[in-house]
């Protein structure tokens, strides 16, 4: 199964982002992708919750979205939207929201990001997104792309426990695309997520955000992967808009697993007792 990767450079216009997300997903079709995943907030990014407010919509009335299904639909593949940030969260907040979308066009399932980025990296890049976000508490697996996908966005990656309820699940190709800052990125990136691959013996495929975002002037890491379920890197993107492809071979998850046996010699345990 051929796979592809959209990295790119998402503005605060949804209406530019979608037509630059399309003909690369068109691309990515004639290069003989049948599962092609685009970037978390693939139709938005902004810092301002008042800009996103005006040009964000709700899931029923969202343009990227019914543009992409549409696509899906004529070209026959399989689409990953990495995430779209829509209204409708509780509390009058956004939602960041990865869809996936089969061939014939229909929404196979969604998933709402669990781990909000409430961080301060340094003085430049602090974040609040559970202010603007309301996060998800619901894990999704789907079958999809003849296997099974479990779905995962950004900072997820850093909560290890979400990943190993996934592959547990069933999954076999975890999707982790992410808008990701270049300080951690540059320092965190590529372990963290050959680390999920390995230890759940599963490919992981991470389309990302890249360059310095034209409205909010944001910067974000780039450096796309597909990873082997044994931690091999097949293709990695570099820090400007591109499409990135492997040729997956699904029994490798199988082979890796029986190597590795990781997933299934997990054993319950109590917590340390503090004395
Ligand atoms: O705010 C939006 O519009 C969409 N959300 C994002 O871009 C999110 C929250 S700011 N970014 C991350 O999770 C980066 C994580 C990261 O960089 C790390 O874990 O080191």
């Amino acid at each position: 199964m051929r796979v592809a990767l959209v990295q790119m450079t998402s503005t605060d216009d949804p209406a530019v982002n979608t037509a630059y997300v399309t003909q690369a997903i068109r691309a990515a079709a004639d290069g003989g992708a049948s599962l092609i995943a685009t970037p978390e907030v693939t139709n938005c990014v902004s810092d301002s919750r008042k800009h996103q407010a005006e040009v964000l919509r709700r899931q029923e009335d969202d343009p990227t979205l019914a543009a992409i299904r549409s696509l899906a639909a004529e070209l026959g593949v399989t689409i990953l939207i990495g995430s779209l940030a829509l209204l409708g969260g509780a509390g009058g907040r956004f939602v960041n929201r990865s869809f996936l979308i089969g061939p014939d066009g229909g929404i196979l399932d969604h998933y709402d990001k669990i781990h909000m980025f409430d961080v301060d990296v340094d003085a430049e890049n602090t974040y609040r997104e559970s202010a603007g976000f309301a996060p998800g508490d619901r894990a999704v697996t789907v079958d999809a792309a003849g296997t099974t996908l479990g779905l995962s966005i950004c900072y997820d990656m850093r909560f290890p426990p979400l990943y190993a309820a996934l592959a547990h699940a069933g999954a076999r190709i975890i999707t982790a695309p992410a808008a990701f800052t270049v300080p951690t990125g540059r320092a965190h990136w590529e372990v963290l997520l050959r680390a999920r691959a390995i230890e759940t013996g599963s490919f992981v495929l991470a389309p990302a955000q890249c360059g310095t975002h034209p409205g909010s002037g944001r910067k974000t890491w780039g450096h796309s992967l597909i990873i082997s379920p044994w931690g091999r890197i097949l293709a990695e993107g570099g820090d400007t808009p591109d499409i990135i492809t492997a040729d997956l071979d699904v029994g490798e998850v199988e082979s890796a697993r029986a190597a590795i046996p990781a997933l299934a010699n997990g054993r319950a345990f109590t917590a340390p007792s503090r004395t």
